[in-house]
């Protein structure tokens, strides 16, 4: 299975001056946790990081100080993350009909995950990675008012790794662009276009790291690990 890492954010809402991927967590880059779960996922045969220029001989320093045995290929980053992911999709190997997209930020995923979702990969044309939300959500208009509380049983919080046939999320991107499309995640563009995403259960410690406490409770977690 070929996997895309989008690595080529800048990191705003940490607060950081740098790609927050390049940060320290339990003595090794953010992105580092990342790859080594993808070096551990027996299914993943191929990983293309999606990087800025800018940061690619940090980037490069990253691998030479952990072990990966799987072909890594460099692929430039765009200005927002669903542009990184176009940009990777251009840059697979003319051989991957199926792709992981799994997030350098969520550096806390397991390598039984991303198995999971390999193999469910073979039996749909889309998946994505989710935990059922454990708070009441309200929805509030813009003056500050609650008008609506939906059933929470409907709602599930989004994560990575999501995957799909690559020649359908190809088209889902390209139909995006036209059309002026903006969204945040891959499995929007196939919902948009009308074809189904398969619900994979999540991890709940798969948490994508956004902010300074994310660092804190990423450490607590991997320090659980040990
Ligand atoms: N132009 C971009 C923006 C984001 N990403 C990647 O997409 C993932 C999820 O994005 P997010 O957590 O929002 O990262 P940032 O864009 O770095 O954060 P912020 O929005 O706070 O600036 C991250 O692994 C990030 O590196 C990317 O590849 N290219
Ligand atoms: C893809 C994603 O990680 C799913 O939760 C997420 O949508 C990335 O973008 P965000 O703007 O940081 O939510």
């Amino acid at each position: 299975m070929h996997l895309l890492i989008p690595a080529a954010g800048m990191g705003k809402r940490m607060g950081s001056d740098r790609n927050k991927l390049l940060i320290t967590l339990l003595g090794k880059p953010l992105l580092a946790w990342t790859l080594i779960a993808a070096e551990n996922a027996a299914s993943i045969s191929w990983i293309g990081i999606i990087g800025q220029p800018e940061d690619r001989s940090d980037l490069e320093n990253i691998l030479s100080n952990i072990f990966i045995s799987k072909p890594v290929q460099f692929i430039q980053g765009g200005s927002t993350r669903q542009e990184s992911v176009y940009n990777g999709l251009q840059g697979l190997p003319d051989a991957a009909e199926r792709v992981l997209i799994h997030d350098g930020a969520r550096c806390l995923a397991t390598p039984d995950l991303l198995d999971r979702c390999a193999a469910i990969l073979a039996t749909c044309p889309g998946l994505i990675a989710a935990v059922t939300v454990k708070d009441t959500i309200k929805v509030v208009d813009n003056t500050g008012i609650v008008v609506d509380t939906p059933d929470r049983s409907n709602l599930w919080a989004a994560q990575t790794p999501q995957g799909f046939e690559v020649k359908l999320l190809k088209a889902c991107h390209d139909k995006g662009r036209d059309l002026g499309w903006e969204v945040t995640d891959d499995a929007a563009l196939f919902e948009k276009c009308s074809l189904p995403v398969t619900i994979v259960p999540g991890e709940e410690t798969n948490l994508k790291i956004t902010t300074p406490v994310d660092l804190a409770i990423a450490e607590f977690i991997l320090k659980s690990r040990e």
